[in-house]
């Protein structure tokens, strides 16, 4: 069996990153998994592994913009298509793979994960070369400082959640950055920011209630109808939580990837090893 994750979200959400971290957890855990990497725009430097397939091989952003003189979004959504129109060339890069994790860090444009159909149309060539796939979605904390940006990182999660349908994880990332804030300070304040960001994780929709005639945010009371529709829609859709990611801690990331093999239902389909197929590193592992 051949696992895919897809590492999705908002540009600078920390994709490649999270996807280096993860590259290495699974390393470090004597798995195998290999980097894919599908954003023409990602320079070299990005990568802390190197990719063992790279959409630059096929179609590159800086050869669209200088040979058909698009500009840089015009050219990102022709090398999306044009992969479309080439996933035979994917399918056969894909053919020599036979490794347990492929993480494909994808670009971050956000109507990919909307209403484009690149990421469909790759997921479901994915699944007819037997791959299992999901999807991690990663929105930055620093969306909880404005509960509204917050609100719109809630709904484009759940849009791409609708969009691809396929076992997803949403993914609170740079947690370093907020999480010293809720243990400074005394321990009434350090409590009420834990629950606070407890609001975020698992997203309170009352968070961006208003009551009629009053200013959110500076905004015009008259979206008050409209605040409170994008209320109802979170509320009767629950579909959108957010798991923690602090990369600075270890704990965090196994957790994190501890969920994406529980999603995959990674090594279900493992044979149990014989004991002669087992050497002397299985035994130190259980020690
Ligand atoms: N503090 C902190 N910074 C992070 C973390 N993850 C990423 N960053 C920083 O956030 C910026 C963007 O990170 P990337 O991993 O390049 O984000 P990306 O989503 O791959 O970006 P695009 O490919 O442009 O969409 C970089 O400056 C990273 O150093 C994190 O966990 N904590």
């Amino acid at each position: 069996m051949r696992y895919a994750v897809l590492v999705t979200g908002p540009a600078g959400a920390g994709k490649s990153t999270f996807s280096t971290a993860f590259m290495t957890h699974i390393r470090a855990s004597k798995r195998t998994a290999n980097l894919v990497n599908l954003d023409p725009a990602a320079s070299p430097e990005s990568f802390e592994y190197e990719p063992v397939i790279d959409i630059k091989d096929l179609v590159s952003l800086e050869d669209v913009m200088t040979d058909l003189e698009y500009g840089p979004n015009g050219g990102l959504v022709y090398c999306f298509e044009y992969l479309m129109e080439n996933m035979d060339w994917l399918e056969e890069e894909l053919g020599g793979f036979e490794d347990d994790y492929l993480i494909i860090d994808c670009p971050g444009q956000i109507e990919l994960y909307t209403h484009h159909p690149f990421l469909p149309t790759l997921v479901h060539n994915l699944q007819r070369l037997g791959i299992r796939v999901c999807a991690t979605y990663l929105i930055e904390s620093q969306f909880m400082e404005d509960k509204y940006k917050f609100f719109s990182g809630v709904l484009s999660a759940m849009s791409a959640m609708v969009n691809l349908e396929i076992p997803w994880i949403n993914i609170m990332s740079k947690m370093d950055l907020v999480l010293p804030q809720a243990e400074s300070g005394d321990a009434r304040n350090g409590a009420r920011k834990r629950r606070d960001i407890a609001r975020y994780l698992d997203p309170d929709p009352l968070l961006m209630a208003t009551r009629r005639g009053e200013e959110a945010n500076g905004s015009n009371p008259r979206f008050h109808a409209l605040n409170q529709a994008i209320v109802q829609l979170i509320e009767d859709h629950p579909l959108v939580s957010f798991l923690p990611l602090n990369l600075q801690d270890t704990d965090s990331i196994e957790n994190v990837v501890s969920h994406i093999d529980y999603t995959m239902q990674y090594g279900e389909d493992e044979e149990p090893k014989e004991p002669h197929d087992l050497d002397e590193g299985d035994f130190q592992d259980m020690e």
